[in-house]
């Protein structure tokens, strides 16, 4: 099966600082990987290069098979992106918003109405569909954000901490979402919260001072015989180890 994302020897530099160091990997439908990694690890840069809002400084990144910086609108089209904090333009209610990106994304009248609908069923945001973005919590920012990354049926989605500031029941609601659209899609999501990588991954990579460091399946996290946290603390703080 052909991989829906592909990130072959990804790296960025910020003037001599390199926060993205040579990453690889690939992950085919069916698959949610849990990217991990310390804060500042280089995870957003990683997802922004893929969503095409940051320049390489080399290596490629592919969805479904377009590149992100020679076909990025057709990159654009297969990828649903949801970035770090809230969606732009908080004077917009909720629907507004989603219509906007509607037709941003190239849909007119009736259907641009239902992708509307559908995603905000999707969210769970039909109580405040008619809210100003920016009167709305946090978590209900977080899920207007998860809809204009839904609102298209894009193929692959990378997610940047998606139960940020969510609720318990609304974590829930939204990794049951992800459970849900994960066997016909490829999925990544950076989170922090190491207990989602069990509740919904099939897949993790550690990432530390941009490099990839583990790329293992939640069961063999677990045959380490330690805790994911004690895993994930053993294996971040002694990033010298690695030689890097
Ligand atoms: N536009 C930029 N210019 C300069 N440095 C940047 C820029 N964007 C990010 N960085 C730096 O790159 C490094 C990686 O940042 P990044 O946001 O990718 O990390 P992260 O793993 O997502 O962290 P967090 O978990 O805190 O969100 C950080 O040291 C950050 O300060």
């Amino acid at each position: 099966m052909a991989a829906l994302i592909e990130i072959d020897r990804l790296t960025k530099k910020f003037g001599d600082t390199t926060v993205v160091n040579d990453v690889t990997f690939t992950l085919k439908k069916g698959e949610v990987l849990g990217f991990l990694g310390p804060n500042g690890a280089g995870k957003s840069t990683t997802m922004r290069m893929l969503a095409g809002f940051l320049m390489p400084t080399s290596g490629t990144a592919r969805i479904c098979g377009a590149d992100v910086v020679e076909r990025p609108i057709e990159a654009k089209r297969k990828l649903g992106f949801l970035p770090e904090g809230a969606p732009c333009y908080p004077e917009m209610t909720v629907e507004g918003f989603l219509g906007f990106t509607a037709r941003v994304r190239g849909y007119r009248g009736v259907e641009a109405a239902e992708r509307v609908s559908h995603a905000m069923k999707l969210a769970d945001l039909e109580a405040v569909r008619l809210q100003p973005i920016e009167i709305l919590s946090k978590g209900f920012k977080r899920r207007v954000g998860l809809a204009q990354a839904l609102l298209h049926d894009p193929p692959a989605l990378v997610l940047d901490e998606p139960t940020d500031g969510l609720d318990p029941n609304q974590k829930h609601e939204v990794r049951e979402l992800i459970r849900r659209l994960a066997p016909e899609k490829a999925i990544i999501i950076s989170t922090h919260i190491l207990e989602e990588v069990s509740a919904v991954c099939s897949r993790a990579i550690i990432i530390a001072r941009g490099h990839l460091i583990v790329d293992a399946t939640p069961r063999e996290l677990e045959g380490t015989g330690q805790t994911l946290d004690e895993f994930f603390r053993d294996l971040t703080l002694n990033i010298p180890a690695f030689g890097f």
